[in-house]
Order: structure tokens, then C-alpha cells, then sequence
């Protein structure tokens, strides 16, 4: 075993307009400010040739099958996988805003989508350390700035992928459900705490591959 310790693969997770990219961002900066290196890191990436067509698809300038958009949002992640495996082994936390269970939930609350389908092409990326859930009370998501025109970003289905994403939290390892209905600087640092600790844990670990416990 060298010295060098890896970094810790942290996934935040939850509805649009949680607060997942003001948290990440905030996180990454906090991080450097305690001397953790720390990376950004968001799906979907849609600066990719794959990310293009994902841009293209929310934005409902194009049309694709349930399943052949699911592919897309996951292959987007294995065209990742190699560089975050580099980083965290070189001692690089990475905050990763949305993850395989975006993946999962937004294409398994449509009609016809099978969970375990879903989750099948998603198994053997990198296990994330912790997975942070971002909920919110009816009343604060009501507060949230409008959602804007892209596909998913409507009432229903955000209430469908909450319900999914609470569902998930109660079967899967290392999630951590947290409340953030609270201001910015609150909701940080409940978020900054739980992320040093994982941090300071993960050390020499091995670096896990990501499965799922059976869903009903
Ligand atoms: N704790 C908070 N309290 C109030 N408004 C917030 C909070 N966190 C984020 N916002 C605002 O809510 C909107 C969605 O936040 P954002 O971080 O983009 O969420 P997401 O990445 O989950 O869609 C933004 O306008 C942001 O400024
Ligand atoms: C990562 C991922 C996101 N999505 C959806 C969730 C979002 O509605 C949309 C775009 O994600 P994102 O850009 O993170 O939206 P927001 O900032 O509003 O949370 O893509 C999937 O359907 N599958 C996936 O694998």
C-alpha cells in the first residue's frame, strides 16, 4: 500500500431545484479552503459527443425511445468512469452532482420502464463512498424559482422521481437523506460536515463497484 490516500466518490442526488449545483459548487470550494483536493463533476456532462444528444433530447429538440435515452444518460457516465477512477486514486474527492440513481429514477417513473432494466447497464461504474438526497417540503419546492421548458420539468413527474428517490434511500448503502429546505449557508454546512468525515474514512480503501440491492 503506498501512502498516498485516495479521495472519497460523493453523489449528490434529488429533485430539480433542490439545490444540488449550489451545494456542489459550494462544496468543492469549502473543500479546497481545508486543503481536500476536490473535484466538480456533473451529469448529465452534456459537453460530450453523447452529452450533445442528451442537451438536445431535454431541451425536446429531439426524440428518442425510453430505452435508447436511458443508454445515452448512462454510457455518458462509462465515458467518465476511467477519469474518476484516475482522480479519486490520486487523492481527488470528487463531488458529483446527479449519479446512476438520476439515472434510474427519471427513466423508471415512465410508463413501461422496468426498474431492474433500468438499473442493469448502470452496474459496475464506480461505487460512490456516500450519497447525499436532497429534500425539500411541498412549501419550499413551491418557493423554488419556475422550472424551465425542459422535458421532466413539470409537477407530476418531479413528485413520481421524489417519491422514487425516498423509496431508493431506504434500500440502498451509504445514503444519507438530508433536509434542505433550509439557507444556503445551513444546508452547507450540515452537508460540508457529513463530506469531511467521509473524506477523513475513506483513506486506503478500495475504490467499490456499484451494484443494487434488489427493488421491489
Ligand atoms: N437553500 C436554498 N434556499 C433558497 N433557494 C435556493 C437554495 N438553494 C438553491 N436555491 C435556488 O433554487 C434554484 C435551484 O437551485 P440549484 O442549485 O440550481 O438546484 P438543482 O441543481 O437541484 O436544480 C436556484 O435559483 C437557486 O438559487
Ligand atoms: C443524470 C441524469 C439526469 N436525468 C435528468 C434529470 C434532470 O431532469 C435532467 C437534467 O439534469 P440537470 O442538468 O442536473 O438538471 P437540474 O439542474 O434541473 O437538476 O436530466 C436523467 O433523466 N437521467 C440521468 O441519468
Amino acid at each position: 500500500m503506498n501512502g498516498l490516500k485516495r479521495g472519497a466518490l460523493i453523489v449528490v442526488e434529488g429533485v430539480d431545484r433542490s439545490g444540488k449545483s449550489t451545494q456542489c459548487k459550494k462544496l468543492v470550494e469549502s473543500l479546497k479552503t481545508r486543503n481536500v483536493n476536490a473535484n466538480l463533476i456533473t451529469f448529465p456532462d452534456r459537453t460530450t459527443g453523447i452529452g450533445t444528444i442528451i442537451d438536445s433530447y431535454l431541451k425536446q429538440k429531439s426524440n428518442l425511445c425510453d430505452e435508447a435515452i436511458h443508454l445515452m444518460f448512462c454510457a455518458n457516465r462509462w465515458e467518465k468512469k476511467e477519469e474518476m477512477e484516475r482522480l479519486l486514486k490520486q487523492g481527488v474527492t470528487l463531488i458529483v452532482d446527479r449519479y446512476s440513481f438520476s439515472g434510474v429514477v427519471y427513466s423508471s417513473v415512465k410508463k413501461n420502464m422496468n426498474v431492474q432494466w433500468c438499473q442493469e447497464p448502470e452496474k459496475g461504474l464506480l461505487k460512490p463512498d456516500l450519497v447525499l438526497l436532497l429534500i425539500l417540503s411541498e412549501k419550499e419546492i413551491s418557493k423554488r424559482p419556475n422550472y424551465g421548458d425542459e422535458r421532466y420539468e413539470n409537477k407530476e413527474t418531479q413528485e413520481k422521481v421524489a417519491n422514487m428517490f425516498m423509496k431508493m434511500s431506504g434500500e440502498q448503502e451509504d445514503w444519507d437523506v438530508v433536509e434542505a429546505d433550509g439557507g444556503v449557508d445551513d444546508v452547507h454546512q450540515l452537508l460540508l460536515e457529513k463530506v469531511m468525515k467521509k473524506v477523513s474514512e475513506v483513506g486506503h480503501k478500495p475504490i467499490e463497484i456499484l451494484n443494487f440491492k434488489q427493488q421491489s
